[in-house]
């Protein structure tokens, strides 16, 4: 259970505690924020309600904990790294079970999550002993005038203390694809986690704890983004922000200071069907891309773009498997689950409700309890409709059809989001085409957009994000270039 057994601590009465100097403490604000269960409506969990002077406090030690930091060795980094992750996995149960009644992620797809979490933060202590263990080595006579009188040897350097606020739909993955790659880089980090996922984040920190990082290296304040999120962002101490979430992100790129940003925002992600696509597979990959964890994934199908000939057979097959879904609590391990808010709830209604207006395809009829919605499909959509261009974050996908190629890369394109896009076809000339032609991130040809392997290269463009994640990029990028130049008195050449 949440907040028993090696967790006690993290929680005193009903209220969870927020992490600052590696303790658990009690926020003086005496104010807590309320954790909704997405399933029963009813507040679930409450965390702190951190004030600013505690958000000062946590930016001051991250800074006096990543200078000390810094100078521990790498292995012995990445061998922390590696007790992290053991402890998270060792304690997968009650962080899976925050993360069902927190989120309503289905229970199988929790335990998964706390899993691939503590995979990727030792792939992460792996990736980082190779690549930060190696630098450049530059002489000067390869740049027209000069002699070889200058060695220059580059290696990587932390940026200093990084902000972490990770969304709602994969807290705990997306919070340690964060904290990983700052720590091995040698920074400092201070997590923001999601009010939505908060308590599971607070347990995954804990276990951060139990292997041992010095204090104030890693700190956690809880409380609502709109409320300390702009303190944060804009926060003197910060030297990095790595940002997951929706517009939020796009607000937060403009009031940040001259500093990295690593933002992974929101996508319509295009399924574009051919006429020789092997529709079972199509079908499949649809449902799959579109109806898991109840379309609550950046990288979810949120547009199905087919080619007019194949069309009616392809919603055939995919109506027959959006049939099989179960619908119901994540306790039960439903395909469907309630969405994560109510006012998530009325977003994707409204978006149906436009559709149902404009005359869409109802190809199930439409149906809401609470916060759950039944998977629904939405034939013959067109581009005057909302569902067209916004992301419904709900088990809610639109199908429209088209009658040529260009037809389909038009109107993924033509979408402010660019993160991934997907192609059906046996062609491989036409997908690589296609792909090309797709302004997206990534492209999967013949299966549906993800994430993962979490050490594949991750990026959004246009206003799905702001540089590339992915376990090596996000390393990388939480570090800066440092040169030394030895200057030597004569030309020195290398003999053979
Ligand atoms: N491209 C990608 O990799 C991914 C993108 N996403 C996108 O995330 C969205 C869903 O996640 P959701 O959690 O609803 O996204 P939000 O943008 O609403 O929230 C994301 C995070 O930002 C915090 N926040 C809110 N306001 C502020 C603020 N003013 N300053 C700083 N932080 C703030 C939130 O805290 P609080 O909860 O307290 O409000 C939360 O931790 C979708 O659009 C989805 O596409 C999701 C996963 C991956
Ligand atoms: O951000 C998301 O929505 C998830 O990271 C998606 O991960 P996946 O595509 O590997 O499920």
């Amino acid at each position: 259970m949440a907040g028993n057994g090696v967790f006690v601590d993290i929680i005193e009465g009903d209220v969870f505690k927020y992490y600052s100097e590696g303790e658990w403490k009690k926020s003086a604000s005496g104010k807590s924020v309320a954790i909704i269960n997405p399933t029963t409506r009813k507040t679930q969990y409450k965390v702190q309600a951190c004030t600013q002077e505690e958000v000062n406090k946590v930016m001051e030690v991250a800074k006096a904990a990543q200078k000390s930091w810094a100078k521990t060795p790498l292995w012995k980094r990445a061998e922390l790294l590696h007790k992290a992750a053991a402890i998270l996995k060792e304690h997968k149960a009650p962080i899976a079970e925050c993360l069902v009644k927190e989120i309503a992620k289905p229970a199988k797809d929790a335990v998964t999550e706390v899993v691939r979490s503590g995979d990727l933060v030792s792939y992460t202590a792996e990736e980082g002993v190779r690549i930060l263990g190696e630098g450049k080595f530059l002489v000067s006579d390869s740049f027209p005038g000069n002699e070889r009188t200058k060695y220059c040897l580059t290696s990587k350097i932390p940026l200093g203390v990084i902000l972490a606020i990770p969304p709602f739909n994969y807290p705990v993955n997306l919070a340690v694809s964060k904290i990983a790659p700052a720590l091995i880089a040698g920074n400092s980090l201070v997590l923001k986690p999601p009010t939505q996922g908060a308590v599971a984040c607070l347990h995954m920190v804990h276990c951060f704890h139990l292997a041992g990082f010095p204090k104030g290296l890693i700190s956690c304040v809880t409380g609502k983004g709109s409320e300390i999120g702009d303190f944060l962002t804009m926060h003197p101490g910060v030297h990095c922000i790595s940002f997951t979430g929706g517009d939020t992100g796009v607000a937060i790129s403009k009031k940040a200071g001259m500093i990295p940003l690593q933002m992974e925002l929101g996508g319509k992600d295009a399924c574009i069907v051919l006429e020789d696509a092997d529709l079972d597979l199509a079908a499949g990959s649809i449902v799959k891309g579109g109806f898991s964890y109840s379309g609550q994934r950046c990288t979810a199908v949120k547009v199905v773009l087919v080619m007019e000939s194949v069309a009616d057979t392809l919603v055939e097959k995919v109506n027959a498997k959006v049939a099989k879904l179960t619908v119901g609590p994540p306790e039960d391990d439903c395909d469907i689950t309630p969405v994560v808010s109510e006012s998530s709830a009325n977003f994707i209604e409204g978006l149906v409700m436009d559709a149902k207006q404009k005359n869409a395809t109802f190809c199930q009829q439409y149906k809401r309890e609470g916060n759950l919605i039944w998977p629904l499909l939405l034939d013959n959509v067109r581009p005057d409709m909302r569902i067209a261009w916004e992301e419904p974050f709900g088990p809610v996908l639109p199908v429209i059809r088209i009658n040529s190629v260009e037809e389909g890369i038009h109107h993924c394109n033509a979408s402010n989001f660019g993160l991934q896009g997907c192609v059906f076809t046996k062609d491989i000339n036409k997908a690589i085409l296609i792909s090309d032609a797709m302004e997206t991130g990534t492209v999967q040809i013949n299966s549906a957009p993800a994430r993962g392997p979490d050490h594949f290269p991750f990026q959004g463009i246009k206003d799905s994000g702001i540089g590339s994640q992915g376990i090596t990029n996000s390393i990388n990028m939480m570090t800066k270039v440092k040169t030394t130049v030895i200057n030597l008195p004569t030309p020195s050449y290398t003999m053979g």
